[in-house]
């Protein structure tokens, strides 16, 4: 996204949201999985799938903000699209408010695209630039007959007022605003419904980096006045930890880590989510000296069609042993509010881990690849030498690496 951003500098923390402590979750996910088959040849026979999400829980809770971050490719988008149901799983269940909504048909779908809401990355390419705005913000009433008190138009007019628009602008097209205000008005249209639900694929990463804030902060006022729920997908770790509430990390179509977000920031637990931190910004002037360091993970994201047996981080991750190339982890709940899929999870020495070991190095021997697959950086200003790790222990001990400083362009985004 941007070069220059420090929106730690410039978007105000959201306040911890209330809902966390709501027993009922608005959205439960099981066992999701959407395959996209691959088809060759004249009788398009089936070669092939590219497992885009393969088996992923997790539930969204009423009022809170469920951040999704990961590595391009990785599935965000296409768990945004299966739980707005614009998508048909291959397998697994979603419930909203309690109802299996899995593979509800068009008229079954009908009250529900209502609830939930989807906005999109691209305000310039999700605004039909042939329609004025009026008609681009009343489409869902027309879509869902319904008739708002006052009138479509008093009722559009309010929506873009709401959104820090001019309610003048009605009847212009889309090419005549800003990205930033194209983006309000996708933001508009999905409020049109009252919807309780949101998920923002990428709401912020197309736009200017002085307007990131200005929307991220409209969707956080627009939280509190109406009571949303929100799914944000980015790929932006600064963005992903002042939106949520919770956060959850994605890798090859799985989930890897879900937490609070103070605690997966202060002590993430799976060495994928250890190794995107080390590279976010430290907003705190006076620990800008200290010393910190960056682990840079070696080689390509596994293609997702034939993703890596067991655990799918294995051959990046500097800790993988035996066992992760040939067990898949389960997501376990280890701490109170933090789940994580890792045979040898990250820990800290006071707070011991629920049925694993506490230690930070794995009991067994690592692969041999394990000692290639990271390089620790010297994030230190000043001292920007680049130190292969010498072993692996050593890379996955430094509890520094969470903290550390801007280095190159874009650290804060995978
Ligand atoms: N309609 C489709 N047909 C085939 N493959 C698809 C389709 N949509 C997505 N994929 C593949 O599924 C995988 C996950 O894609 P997805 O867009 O969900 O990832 P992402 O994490 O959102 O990445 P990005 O941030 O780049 O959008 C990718 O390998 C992608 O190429």
């Amino acid at each position: 996204m941007s070069e220059t951003k420090d929106p730690e500098m410039t978007i105000p923390e959201q306040a911890n949201s209330s809902a966390s402590s709501s027993p009922e979750p608005l959205l439960r996910v099981t066992g999701l999985v959407k395959h996209f088959p691959i088809k060759k040849g004249l009788l398009q026979r089936q070669t092939g799938a590219v497992k885009a999400v393969d088996g992923i829980d997790f539930e969204v809770r009423p009022g809170e903000t469920l951040g999704v971050v990961g590595e391009s490719g990785c599935g965000k988008s296409t768990m945004g699209r299966l739980i707005t149901r614009l998508l048909e799983p291959t397998g697994g269940k979603i419930e909203f408010e309690g109802k299996d909504i899995t593979h509800l048909g068009v008229s079954g779908m009908r009250p529900l695209r209502r609830d939930v809401q989807m906005i999109f990355q691209d305000p310039y390419g999700s605004l039909n630039p042939r329609h004025t705005v009026g008609s681009i913000v009343s489409a869902p009433f027309k879509l869902q007959g319904v008739e708002p008190e006052g009138g479509v138009k008093k009722e559009v007019q309010r929506l873009l007022g709401l959104v820090g628009l001019n309610p003048e602008h009605y009847n212009r097209y889309p090419h005549e605003f800003s990205g930033g205000q194209r983006q309000r008005i996708g933001i508009a249209r999905a409020l049109a419904l009252k919807p309780k639900l949101v998920v923002a694929d990428e709401p912020v990463s197309a736009l200017d980096v002085s307007v990131q804030a200005q929307v991220v902060n409209l969707m956080d006022d627009l939280q509190q006045e109406l009571g949303l729920t929100y799914v944000i997908i980015a790929h932006d770790l600064s963005v992903i930890r002042h939106v949520s509430d919770r956060i959850a990390v994605m890798y090859l179509g799985k989930i890897v880590e879900l937490a609070d977000r103070d605690s997966l920031y202060e002590s993430p637990m799976h060495p994928y989510t250890k190794a995107l931190l080390s590279a976010v910004p430290v907003p705190d002037p006076r620990r800008r000296g200290a010393k910190s360091d960056r682990i840079l993970l070696k080689g390509d994201v596994p293609s997702p069609i034939s993703p890596p047996s067991g655990c799918r981080f294995h051959t990046r991750c500097w800790k993988a042993t035996e066992v992760c190339k040939t067990q898949e982890p389960p997501l376990l709940t280890l701490r109170t509010g933090h789940q994580v899929a890792c045979h040898h999870p990250e820990s800290v020495s006071d707070v011991p881990l629920r049925g694993v070991a506490p230690d930070q190095a794995p009991g067994e021997a690592v692969l041999p690849e394990a000692r290639e697959s990271v390089e620790v950086v010297d994030a230190t200003p000043k001292s920007p030498a680049v130190t292969k790790a010498e072993s692996p222990a050593e890379a996955g001990a430094s509890e520094d690496s969470a903290e550390g400083d801007i280095q190159d362009s874009n650290p804060s985004s995978i």
